[in-house]
This record gives C-alpha cells, sequence and structure tokens, in this order.
C-alpha cells in the first residue's frame, strides 16, 4: 500500500484567519489539504467555494487541495475549481446526472478524481468506472457537519473496497471522511483506508503537530 496521507478538514479550521491556520496544520505535518464544499442543498449546510481555494494558494499554499463537493448539480463547479488550483475533486455518485461525464470532465480539467460514498449509498456506483478513479471516499458520518461520531460499518465497506482495488490493479487512493481520532486511526487503516481526512480531531486541539505525531504513531504500528 502506499505511504498514508493525513488531510485535515478545515471544516473545523478557523474561518477568519484561514490561511494562517492552514499554513499551521501544514507546518505541523499534514500532506493534503481537506476542503468541504457544502451547498445547503445536497447537503444542510452552506460552506466556501472555488473563491476560498483560489484565495489559499494566492495566500502560497501549495500543498494538494482535496476538493470534496457536497453540491447537486455537480458539473458546473468542476471547471471553477480546477481553475482555483483543485488537485482532487471528488463527488457523490447519487448527486450527478451522468456519472461517468462528470469524472471525464475533473481528469479533462486537469485534476485528480474520485467518487464519495456516504455510509448508506451502495457500491455499484464503482461499476465501469474504476479506471477513471483516483480517490475511493467513504463517508463514514452522514455528511454535512463536522464533529460527528465514526459509523463502525464503515470498517467492513472499507474492507470491501479495498479487496476491490487491489483486485482491479488501478491505483486508487482509499479515503475515510468522518469522525477520524487518535484512537481509531489505526483501525481504520487495518481495515484498508491509506488516505484521512480528520476535522475536528486535529484543530479542535490546540496543538496540531501534537495530534498528527500521535496519529503517525498509531499508523506506524498498522505498517510494521
Ligand atoms: O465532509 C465532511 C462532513 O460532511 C468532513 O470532511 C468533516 O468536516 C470531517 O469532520 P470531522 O468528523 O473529522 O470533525
Ligand atoms: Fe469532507
Amino acid at each position: 500500500m502506499r505511504p498514508f496521507l493525513i488531510a485535515p478538514s478545515i471544516l473545523s479550521a478557523d474561518f477568519a484567519r484561514l490561511g494562517e491556520d492552514v499554513d499551521a496544520v501544514l507546518n505541523a505535518g499534514a500532506d493534503v489539504v481537506h476542503f468541504d464544499v457544502m451547498d445547503n442543498h445536497y447537503v444542510p449546510n452552506l460552506t466556501i467555494g472555488p473563491m476560498v481555494c483560489k484565495a489559499l494558494r494566492d495566500y502560497g499554499v501549495t500543498a494538494d487541495i482535496d476538493v470534496h463537493l457536497m453540491v447537486k448539480p455537480v458539473d458546473r463547479l468542476i471547471p471553477d475549481f480546477a481553475k482555483a488550483g483543485a488537485s482532487i475533486i471528488t463527488f457523490h455518485p447519487e448527486a450527478s446526472e451522468h456519472l461517468d461525464r462528470s469524472l471525464q470532465l475533473i481528469k479533462e480539467s486537469g485534476c485528480k478524481a474520485g467518487l464519495v460514498f456516504n455510509p448508506g449509498t451502495p457500491l455499484h456506483y464503482l461499476d465501469h468506472v474504476m479506471d477513471k478513479l483516483d480517490v475511493i471516499l467513504l463517508m463514514s458520518v452522514n455528511p454535512g457537519f463536522g464533529g460527528q461520531s465514526f459509523i463502525p460499518s464503515t470498517l467492513d465497506k472499507l474492507r470491501q473496497v479495498r479487496k476491490l482495488i487491489d483486485d482491479s490493479g488501478f491505483d486508487i487512493r482509499l479515503e475515510v471522511d468522518g469522525g477520524v481520532k487518535v484512537d481509531n486511526i489505526a483501525e481504520i487503516a487495518a481495515a484498508g483506508a491509506d488516505m484521512f481526512v480528520a476535522g475536528s480531531a486535529i484543530f479542535n486541539k490546540p496543538d496540531y503537530k501534537a495530534v498528527i505525531d500521535e496519529m503517525r504513531a498509531e499508523l506506524a504500528s498498522v505498517e510494521a
């Protein structure tokens, strides 16, 4: 498996000083910036759009930005986020009228592409599109809010998707999002995830480096 990646969700960052907070978490050892886009339509919350992504790039953020689209419709935001500096764009398959078209649009825009599965979303959306995926993201909470508890049935789903990826032979990251903490990250990694979104677990603590170091120590026990 590839090296584990820690992706803090900036949903729990301090929006009044976002650039500084993102710099702080990257300097603390985070790998990727997870950027949650909510539209008050597909999910019951409203967050940030391409202008904020561009502002982070203009501020000097060079790390990968992982844009998690919780929006419906999907397609018209894809080129805007690509222009704004997104590295990865993921979306929820049931929010797209034309799954294959949305994936192609992301790739043509020069970004990595991924599908996101809510806890209750079936995996059959993966049929016929595995060759177009760079990331599969399993939600371990229902989308819309940070600070929720990890849903344990996600572990079985992770094991299923890990097998699908390994059997496919494609180079696809398995990302998990929601309720990831120091005390469950090892179990989640053992179930097959290799990219970990964590919002409240990191940003709600005063010392980001201490939390990320603890997460890496837990992950090291799985790698060994
Ligand atoms: O996409 C979402 C929520 O919809 C996530 O990215 C959350 O922001 C993760 O927050 P925590 O559960 O880690 O606090
Ligand atoms: Fe997310």
